[in-house]
């Protein structure tokens, strides 16, 4: 049966309209549905409350207009040991590369829902290319509210051949312009680290892959009853990210119950520790918990670019961090093997790094 925006959603099926057939939460949005299908309720204890955020504090700002300044440096390690989350300004990638990468992103999404499908699991002709809906719909006991397009990229060859004409682009170039930055802030948090030079090995641990994602969080009926992205911390090095002027990002702060929110600022970009350097400095940078909040007034678009080790590098404590005689709390791991443990579950908070613990 066809939906229509007077049905509950009891009377026909959700999933497979949202799922399998490649609708996502945009077809449900787009359906003018007044209920949250239940599908997506997620449990109370995930809804974020007055009680639990404080807006007496917020994650660092840091302006880059000046690299070398050691300063720089120093606030850069400081973010990552206590906030693991930081926003940068003044960072040298063009605004026009920002606005032309969400453009785009708007522009994906709002294609036909069978031009996206093309890209889903069950049908991408690649691996590296994949448009879904929530995290791990199969593994998950509620879904969340968000599509996304999930971009991995091997060569400019590739790209050109596979990825989406509506947003290659303007997703490559959001990639190439960002690398200057994503070295200068790897080179800053190594020497945080004692490590003095980033050689052929630690390139490839600290920046031999990368994925991009485009994600849209369509205006949500009953927004208060679900979550644009649950409980989580990224399985990357460091993490990208770009995001609109609608807000909605909460970050953990360390050693507390409490979140902060991530406000939107015009021409910033925010950055995070994730796992793989959380194990690699042996837990001194934070790979930090943080979630999205559905919103019921606009859509909203996001771009993280997940800066990783290659899927065949082993990841455990850099040996300049061991030097000293500090004790390992992780062991070796298998990058691929570890990003394949985040996948086949749903988001869990700091669930997954405990995969690597001694
Ligand atoms: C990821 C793997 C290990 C997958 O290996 P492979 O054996 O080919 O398995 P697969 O069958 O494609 O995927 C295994 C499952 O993961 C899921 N999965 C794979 N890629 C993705 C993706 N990009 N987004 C969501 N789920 C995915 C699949 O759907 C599979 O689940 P199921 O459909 O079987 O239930 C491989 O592609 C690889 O080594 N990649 C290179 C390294 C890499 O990509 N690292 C990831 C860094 S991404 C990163 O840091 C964060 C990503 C993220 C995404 C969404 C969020 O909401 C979020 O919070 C975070
Ligand atoms: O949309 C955002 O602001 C963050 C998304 C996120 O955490 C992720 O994709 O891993
Ligand atoms: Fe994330």
């Amino acid at each position: 049966m066809a939906p229509s925006p007077s049905m509950d959603s009891k009377s026909w099926d959700v999933i497979s309209f949202a799922v399998d057939k490649g609708h996502g939460v945009k077809g449900l949005a787009d359906l003018g549905l007044e209920t949250l299908p239940k599908q997506y309720i997620q449990p109370p204890e995930e809804k974020i409350t007055n009680s639990t955020v404080v807006t007496d504090d917020s994650i660092p700002v840091i302006d880059l207009s000046n690299w070398t300044d050691p300063k720089v440096a120093e606030q850069i390690c400081h973010a990552a040991e206590k906030w693991g989350f930081f926003q940068i300004v003044n960072h040298g990638i063009p605004i026009e590369v920002l606005e032309d990468v969400k453009e785009a992103t708007r522009r994906f999404f709002d294609s036909p829902a069978e031009q996206k499908n093309k890209h889903s699991k069950d049908n991408s002709p690649t691996n590296n290319v994949r448009y879904g809906t929530s995290f791990t719909p199969k593994a998950e006991k509620a879904l969340e509210w968000k599509d996304f397009l999930s971009l991995f990229y091997a060569s400019d060859d590739e790209a050109a051949a596979q990825w989406p004409s509506a947003c290659r682009n303007e997703a490559l170039d959001f990639m190439k312009k960002s690398e200057f930055v994503i070295r200068r802030l790897m080179e800053a948090l190594m020497k945080g680290l004692n490590v003095k030079e980033i050689d052929g090995t630690k390139e490839s641990l600290l920046m031999g892959s990368k994925r991009i994602n485009l994600n849209y969080y369509p205006k949500c009926p009953e927004p208060e009853l679900t979550v644009g992205v649950g409980r989580h911390s990224d399985v990357s090095t460091l993490t990208i990210l770009l995001q609109d002027d609608i807000g909605g990002l909460y970050v953990k702060k360390l050693d507390s119950d409490s979140w902060v929110h991530v406000p939107p600022i015009n021409g910033a970009i925010v950055i995070n520790v994730g796992d793989a350097l959380q194990i690699l400095s042996n837990g001194r940078y934070k790979s930090i918990e943080h979630r999205v909040i559905a919103n019921g007034i606009k859509n909203r678009v996001s771009v993280p670019i997940f800066v990783n080790p290659r899927p065949s590098d082993a990841i455990g404590p850099l040996p300049e961090v061991l030097e000293g005689g500090e004790k390992p709390i992780y062991k070796k791991v298998l990058y691929s093997d570890y990003v394949k443990h985040f996948f086949r579950k749903a988001h869990d908070g700091k669930e997954t790094v405990d995969f690597a613990k001694i």
